[in-house]
């Protein structure tokens, strides 16, 4: 009689923007961790998730999305993302499968190829949003991605619905190595409760402010008292002193609204009471200062 061999390993999650990384990392370890907004860049560390199942242990990595790097952070955010890919057993490549417009696809296909080139592993398409595409168009732009790259496998996905999780799993664990369980089955993440708290007030101002604002904050933990309440102090900082106003609002209106959704979010989080104390800094040029950018673990 032959036995399934235990394997285990680590799986790094690339992709575009807004492709719904964060989403399936959640959706895999069944819990949040990852923040999520229909706002594109929303993450910029990378964050360390482990699934655990009867036969395997994958330890993944979300990375910040590949994205034409601009400015310091955004520089930053891809290195981060490249650097994970050193590490990895598996890749894999998740796309917007909604976006099936060939044109669209056409504009990304150079700058896909050249992250796929570098790859040394196996990269395994998952094909995510395909509750949004027509059946009709399934096949074609499978197609098209089989043109594109020689990946291992691909599998089509919705991480919003759970639909196709389980073959992506299997395709995943496959192309790992036998190995041992690394970590107890009831680590869902290395990320400290810390880090997951200021990552969702950070997921609140992206949902409750727009445009530039979002993007010219980060938010920093600067203490975290274990107790009934626990009691947490943020700072969030911004870049001008406009946009303070605006993360202030009408007599206070939007800093209270962040406070109060991101309370509710961390007490469930914690599993007790909170109490949150957030400050708004104005730190001019913060995303291009390496020293602030260390500090928020991405320099
Ligand atoms: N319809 C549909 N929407 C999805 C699916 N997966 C993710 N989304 C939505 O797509 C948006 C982006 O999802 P995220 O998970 O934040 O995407 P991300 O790739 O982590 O984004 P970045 O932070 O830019 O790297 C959100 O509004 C999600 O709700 C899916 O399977 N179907």
């Amino acid at each position: 009689m032959t036995t399934t061999p235990h394997r285990s390993g680590v799986a790094a999650i690339i992709g575009p923007p807004n492709a719904g990384k964060s989403t399936l990392l959640n959706h895999l370890l069944g819990q949040k961790i990852a923040i999520v907004t229909p706002k594109p860049q929303t993450t910029r560390n990378r964050i360390m998730g482990i699934v655990t199942g009867t036969s395997y242990q994958m330890i993944l990595l979300d990375t910040p999305g590949l994205h034409a790097a601009r400015e310091e952070m955004n520089r930053q955010m891809v290195r981060v993302a490249l650097e994970s890919l050193a590490e990895a057993d598996v890749i894999l490549f998740l796309v917007d499968g909604a976006d099936w417009a060939e044109k669209k696809r056409e504009q990304r296909a150079e700058e896909f190829q050249g992250y796929l080139e570098k790859m040394t592993c196996p990269v395994v398409l998952a094909l995510n949003k395909v509750d949004l595409l027509p059946s009709a168009q399934l096949l074609p732009v499978m197609d098209w991605y089989r043109r594109l790259y020689p990946f291992a496998a691909m599998v089509p996905i919705s991480a919003l619905r759970g639909t196709g999780i389980d073959t992506l799993t299997d395709e995943l664990v496959a192309r790992l190595p036998v190995g041992p369980q690394y970590y107890p089955e009831d680590i869902p993440t290395d990320a400290s409760e810390r880090f997951i708290a200021a990552e969702i007030i950070r997921e609140k101002i992206f949902l409750l402010t727009r445009d530039e604002v979002p993007y010219s904050t980060a938010v920093i933990i600067d203490s975290f008292e274990e107790g009934e309440p626990v009691v947490i102090q943020a700072t969030i900082l911004v870049e001008r002193s406009s946009q303070k106003g605006i993360l202030v609002g009408q007599k206070g209106s939007m800093l209270a609204a962040i406070r109060k959704s991101a309370t509710r979010e961390i007490e469930q989080l914690l599993g007790c009471r909170v109490r949150l104390h957030l400050w708004i800094k104005v730190r001019k040029n913060w995303t291009g200062n390496p020293a602030i950018l260390r500090e928020l673990g991405l320099g």
